[in-house]
């Protein structure tokens, strides 16, 4: 497995390993798969800004009617924390915040539910700027790289999920593989911020980032 160097080579792999059925059941998101693709593209459609100061020295280094029952009730079960998953809106966050979770997920569950939602990663700033710092929000959907976890911190992500990369380490190579994965996109995230000039997490700003809605808006200035 040492030849492995980047998470979505697994995906080839357990390709050749699963039986197809299985295989196709993980992979799979709804219809066109539009938005599973989406999740991925629209990752690759956000540029790095570096900041003017860097030389070269620094490159040397849902059902959403329920929602407010199922926490209600989630809540007289539990004292743990409860994270609301699968919010795009912001809408859904205002919901979730005034019904008490204690976090959000923006996610689309793996582009498996309504093909043609936008990407997770083109909805987490609606949902963060609506949050205002009052609980953390976390993203999953299509992150596979170091450099996507920076650009989800960029835009206000308090930290992101990964769902199939597991699975497909895991398939191929057990829990070695999935120390691997996590491994590989430690290791790029680290890579990024070194690149970009940030020594800490603290330091991965907004203005590190230019996003699709970026462009449009300087387009019309
Ligand atoms: C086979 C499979 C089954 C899933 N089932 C559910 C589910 O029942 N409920 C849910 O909220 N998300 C479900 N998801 C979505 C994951 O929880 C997670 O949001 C998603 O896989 C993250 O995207 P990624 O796989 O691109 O990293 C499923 C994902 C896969 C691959």
């Amino acid at each position: 497995m040492e030849m492995i160097t980047n998470v979505s080579e697994y995906e080839r792999l357990v390709k050749e390993k699963l039986p197809k059925m299985v295989y196709d059941y993980y992979a799979s998101g709804a219809e066109d798969q539009w938005t599973l693709n989406e999740n991925r593209e629209a990752f690759s459609r956000i540029l790095f800004n570096l900041p003017p100061h860097l030389v070269l020295e620094n490159f040397a280094a849902l059902d959403l009617g329920k929602m407010d029952k199922d926490v209600k009730w989630l809540q007289t079960i539990t004292s743990l924390p409860i994270l609301v998953k699968g919010v795009m809106t912001a809408e859904d966050t205002r919901i979730a915040i005034e019904y008490g979770a204690a976090g959000i997920i923006v996610s689309n569950h793996g582009a498996r539910q309504l093909d043609y939602v936008p990407a997770t990663i083109s909805c987490l700033e609606e949902v963060v700027r609506e949050a205002k710092g009052r609980l953390p929000v976390f993203l999953d959907g299509g992150v596979r790289r170091g450099t996507d976890v920076f650009k989800a911190l960029a835009l206000g992500a308090a930290g992101v999920f990964i769902g199939r990369p597991v699975l497909y380490s895991l398939a191929v190579d057990g829990e070695a593989g999935v120390r691997k994965v996590l491994q590989m996109l430690r290791d790029e995230l680290e890579l990024a911020m070194a690149l970009s000039g940030c020594p800490s997490l603290r330091d991965i700003t907004r203005a590190h980032v230019v996003t699709d809605g970026d462009r449009i808006r300087r387009a019309r200035l």
